[in-house]
């Protein structure tokens, strides 16, 4: 689990009686965060709640999520907008770090992954991209093609020459595909929906969580990234061709595709798991360097995305 920043109940409820009017009875950590500390917290009125202590984004860069997400909302797009605070805050700080309070939204991880649950995310993604068409504030992608460029060239030192032909192969298909294809449409996307960024109650989709990637890129680049995670025969890194259709269709049903993305889209999906690839190497080495390790940090398998980028690029 990830825990960074160990949080006392006794300081937890000082932060949650003093910002919110809320007496707190317990609290736990979350398991499974990758990027933030996250705790559930329990109410005496029974109700509860998830603590966010953004460990990677500062003040300003966090400040862009409650407003984000109040939008989405009232759009009809299922989310866990953030708690206002007695000031009129979504957003506070706590051991000098942005942190919110949320409802907790109940659900589970989708596991295994059903036609039903494709539909329903394809679904709820076209919309969040089409409720954030007009949406007037900017972010752009931290994790873009800016970034995977320069984490590139720090990677492959490390790499074998197998490796390093595959991350060139990659990398050019899908700078060659955006030259092809130059009027892709783009908006602001979420950047890392994974089943883990979701919670369903059985088929029903009832959030999707942790916008903390969401920025300016290719609405290709969020469909890329849902569809290797919901749509790969896992433990397999093969796409699933039953959930990857019932994705699809349901996502069309509401955006269709342009051809040009229909054409683009087998250069994504091997991009979208390059990207996770790095961005997993990256997360490694950066926890080697700073000594996190043991049962307090999650941490995810960068060659699973590898085989990911292998299968892709074979079109499977
Ligand atoms: N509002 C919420 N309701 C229920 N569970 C939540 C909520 N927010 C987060 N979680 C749980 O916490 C986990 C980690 O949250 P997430 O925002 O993905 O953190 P991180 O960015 O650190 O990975 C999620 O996978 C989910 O299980
Ligand atoms: N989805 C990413 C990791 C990001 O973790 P999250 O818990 O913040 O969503 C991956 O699979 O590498």
């Amino acid at each position: 689990m990830s825990v960074y920043t160990e949080l006392s109940l006794d300081e937890i409820r000082a932060f949650a009686a003093d910002h919110y009017g809320l007496a707190v009875t317990g609290c736990e950590p979350i398991a499974s965060g990758i990027e933030n500390t996250n705790y559930f917290v329990r109410g005496d009125d029974g109700r509860e709640f998830v603590l966010t202590l953004f460990e990677e984004l500062n003040a300003a860069e966090a400040a862009f999520l409650p407003p984000l997400l109040q939008h989405l909302h009232r759009q009809g797009v299922p989310v866990a907008g953030p708690l206002t605070a007695k000031d009129g805050r979504s957003l506070l700080t706590l051991r000098d770090k942005p942190v919110q309070l949320a409802p907790r939204i109940l659900g589970g991880h989708p596991s295994p992954v059903s036609t039903a649950h494709c539909a329903a995310i394809g679904e709820a993604l076209a919309k969040l991209h089409l409720a954030l068409e007009e949406y007037p504030l900017h972010r752009d992608n931290a994790h873009g093609q800016e970034w995977w460029e320069a984490e590139a060239n720090k990677a492959r030192k490390a790499m074998n020459k197998t490796d390093q032909l595959l991350l060139e192969t990659i990398l050019e298909d899908f700078e060659e595909t955006v030259e092809d294809y130059e009027d892709l449409p783009m908006g602001l996307i979420h950047g890392d929906l994974f089943r883990d960024n979701t919670l369903f109650e059985g088929d029903e989709l009832r959030a999707i969580l942790d916008f903390s990637e969401a920025g300016e890129d290719y609405w290709l680049l969020d469909i890329a990234i849902t569809i290797n995670d919901f749509c790969s025969a896992w433990p397999s890194v093969k796409l699933d061709q039953d959930l990857y259709h019932a994705f699809l269709r349901a996502y069309n049903n509401l955006r269709p595709l342009t051809a040009d993305e229909q054409e683009a889209l087998p250069a994504f999906l091997g991009m979208a798991a390059t990207r996770f690839w790095l961005s997993r190497l990256s997360v490694a080495a950066r926890n080697a360097a700073e000594g996190r390790s043991g049962e307090a940090v999650t941490q995810k398998d960068p060659n699973e995305m590898k085989r990911m980028v292998a299968a892709r690029m074979m079109g499977e």
